[in-house]
């Protein structure tokens, strides 16, 4: 997969250098280059923002280096044979993220990520987008961040780890919170007996239908106390009637 992320803090994306994703990145799965958006301003103060038409706080971020910047990766991506990648830009006004939409992503051969700063991009980028990109708006929360480098970073981590050889285990990222539409329930390793506190006894009974199905019973427990409307969205049949009555 290729990523593409556009923003005036590339250095922000100095984590995608580690762990996992570093790896990843090193053995090719993922290849991820940054555009710095004052790159494509053509003024000595290099400037990416100006006032609000119609007043209010704050700056909006201008178009012209976006539109610019946009068609520079466009073209990178028809150069490598991507007709046209699918473009996300985090928004406060965005679809919320979910497992589901992350999954979708993985699917994609090349993402771009418009990481907007200040209150927000001129909305007529967004719209000259759509005239060739696909565009998703994703926020990832009901919280308002800075800017959108911070959602860009946990998106990829979202969409990464799902990409084959990412991650060593395979089932441990079928098993996740959210992969099966349930919250995930404890988990515990060594020692037995820690502080005074036990690891519960039919982990270590060695009966794995058992360990399964109170590891399913957790989850939906948890699931049912934390996240109940995550339970009313499975899709129908997917818990016994036993697993209702938890
Ligand atoms: C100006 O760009 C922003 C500002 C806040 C913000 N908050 C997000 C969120 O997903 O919470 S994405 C995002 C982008």
């Amino acid at each position: 997969m290729h990523v593409d992320i556009v923003s005036i803090f590339p250095e922000y994306f100095r984590p995608l250098e580690l762990s996992l994703i570093g790896k990843a990145r090193a053995r090719g799965v993922l290849d991820v280059h940054l555009w710095d958006l004052r790159d494509f301003t053509h003024d000595p103060h290099r400037t990416v923002d100006d006032t609000p038409y119609g007043g209010g706080p704050g700056m909006v971020m201008r178009p012209e280096p976006w539109g610019e910047t946009l068609d520079a990766v466009r073209a990178e991506a028809a150069r490598l044979g991507v007709d046209a990648p699918l473009l996300i830009v985090p928004t406060p006004a965005g679809e919320l993220l979910t497992q589901r939409a992350a999954e979708r992503y993985a699917a994609e051969p090349w993402l771009a990520f418009a990481c907007g700063r200040y209150e927000g991009i001129d909305e007529r980028v967004l719209l000259d987008a759509r005239r060739h990109m696909r565009v998703e708006e994703v926020s990832i929360g009901d919280y308002v961040l800075a800017g959108g480098e911070a959602a860009t970073l946990v998106i990829v981590e979202a969409v990464a780890r799902l990409l084959p050889g990412v991650v060593g285990n395979q089932a441990s990222v079928l098993d996740d919170s959210h992969a099966q539409g349930l919250l995930e329930g404890p988990a515990y390793t060594k020692p037995a007996v820690w502080r005074g506190l036990e690891v519960p006894e039919v982990l270590l009974s060695g009966n794995h239908a058992a360990i399964a199905r109170w590891r399913r019973e957790q989850a939906i427990r948890r699931t049912a106390v934390r996240r109940p409307e995550l339970l009313d969205a499975l899709p129908p049949g997917s818990l016994t009637p036993h697993e209702e009555a938890l």
